[in-house]
């Protein structure tokens, strides 16, 4: 082949001969294919289905990547879960009550699980079980529960999606909401933490009552913290509770201001209840009766404030199967919420009350029970009370609760620690080495 001739060949094949012509040719033939698809309306009407049902796939595509992030990012949800829900929300009583417990993995939330179920009613728990203190015996009383046949799910308050899953899959005549950020002084170091779970967390919460058809009945678990700078003895209801000394307690307040609303607009039937400082066996890790009797266990110092004036900071403890009758009280006393559709169809109850002992005891005499009971000697280390939040004294009028709920504590400190005691014993051992916890 000669030289000249191969070129040409070659540029032939990479290069069209007239580019321009070619390119004319092109279109023109693209022209011609576009004319022959549209040239009837019936096939440019299948073309509008074809494009219909492309965007139709691409946003149900999407649709489905969105909840299967949903389900790979959270521990919830699938027929298995809501059969499991279902299941443990079923009563076993006829007239019984099905019961939302959020925090049930909580010391309070437990123990009035427990109870309920033992009753007969259904009870499905929420818990998020975050590491304000050790979750380990937030899990081992998740393990308790399930044992009795009480079904925790593991999520949020604030996930509104979940509660309004939950709500979906069960019609709840009540909702038991003890889910908080508790402890009185923690509130210093972690301010955050407490509107999120009980100020955010609890509108989230109502929220998702609200708008549930059958809408349920709400008691909560306020707290004796409310009464803060309060002199007047014994606390009552009807007192003043606008000068709270920590942000815990106004968190509190704020949430029997904010279920007040929800009360008036939307007819949510509401029970507050002030807790005074509750203990028992499967307690709380960060209050001061535990964390004594690990550290005397120990052979640690413990800090022991003292008020004003070197006078001693006294509580009205309460125990904890006393505030359990009293919760079960609330909940069979609760009235019916009245809305339906978001709306609010009639007046429904506001109720508040005082869960208390009627008794209140100094911290120097509650760690005398415990030396006594732990036969064990504790070094005090006494120190004037710092600027925390804390309150000198709570003693709870409670003429209230007994008149309406019939509750009617019947436990002294010296038993309830007594009882306290041998069940941290069995639990932990004389060889509990946790980590300190914030106090
Ligand atoms: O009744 C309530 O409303 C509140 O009761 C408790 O709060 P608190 O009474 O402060 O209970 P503890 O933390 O167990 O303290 C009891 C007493 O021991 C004192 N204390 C605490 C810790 C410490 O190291 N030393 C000490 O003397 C406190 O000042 C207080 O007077 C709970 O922690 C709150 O969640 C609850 O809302």
């Amino acid at each position: 082949m000669a030289p000249e001739k191969n070129m040409r060949s070659l540029q032939d094949e990479l290069l069209p001969s007239t580019p321009g012509k070619f390119k004319l040719e092109q279109r023109s033939s693209h022209h011609r294919q576009l004319y022959r698809c549209f040239s009837s309306t019936s096939t440019m009407f299948l073309w509008a289905l074809f494009l219909i049902a492309l965007t139709a796939s691409y946003l149900s595509f999407h649709s489905f990547i969105d909840t299967g992030n949903r389900y790979l990012a959270v521990s919830w949800g699938g027929i298995q879960w809501e059969r499991q829900v279902r299941n443990s929300a079923k009563t076993h009583r006829s007239g019984g009550m099905s019961v939302l417990v959020t925090g049930a993995g909580g010391f309070v939330g437990t123990h009035v699980s427990l109870a309920l179920k033992k009753r007969g009613d259904g009870v499905v728990g929420i818990d998020n079980f975050n590491n304000y203190y050790d979750p380990s015996l937030k899990k081992a009383r998740k393990a308790l529960l399930q044992s009795q046949g009480v079904f925790v799910v593991e999520g949020d308050i604030n996930d509104s999606h979940l509660l309004a899953k939950l709500f979906d899959v069960v019609a709840f005549t009540h909702v038991m909401h003890l889910a908080a950020q508790a402890g009185v002084r923690y509130a210093m170091e972690n301010p955050n933490s407490y509107v999120h779970s009980n100020i955010a967390g609890l509108v989230t919460l109502l929220e998702a009552c609200k708008t549930a058809n059958p809408q349920p009945a709400v008691v909560w678990a306020s707290s004796s913290s409310v009464y803060g700078l309060n002199e007047k003895v014994p606390f009552s209801e009807s007192d003043q509770t606008d000068q709270p000394a920590s942000l815990y307690a106004a968190t509190k307040k704020a949430g029997e201001e904010i279920t007040h609303t929800y009360n008036h607009i939307y007819g949510l039937s509401i029970t507050g209840l002030r807790f005074f400082t509750v203990y028992g066996p499967w307690g709380r890790p960060d209050m001061a009766y535990f964390s004594f009797t690990r550290n005397i266990i120990q052979g640690k110092p413990i800090t022991v404030y003292r008020g004003k004036n070197q006078v001693d900071l006294a509580r009205d403890f309460t125990y904890i199967d006393d505030i359990v009758k009293g919760c079960v009280g609330s909940l069979d006393t609760a009235g019916k919420s009245t809305g339906s559709g978001g709306k609010k169809r009639g007046p429904a109850p506001y109720r508040i009350f005082n869960l208390g002992n009627t008794s209140p005891v100094t911290v120097p005499a509650l760690v005398s029970v415990l030396e006594k009971h732990l036969k064990v000697k504790a070094k005090r280390n006494v120190i004037d009370m710092p600027g925390n939040g804390d309150v000198p004294f709570t003693h709870a009028n409670i003429s209230h609760a007994r008149t309406e709920l019939g509750y009617k504590p019947t436990t002294d400190l010296e038993t309830g620690l007594k009882k306290f005691v041998k069940w941290y014993l069995s639990y932990y051992g004389y060889n509990h080495h946790a980590k300190p916890v914030n106090n």
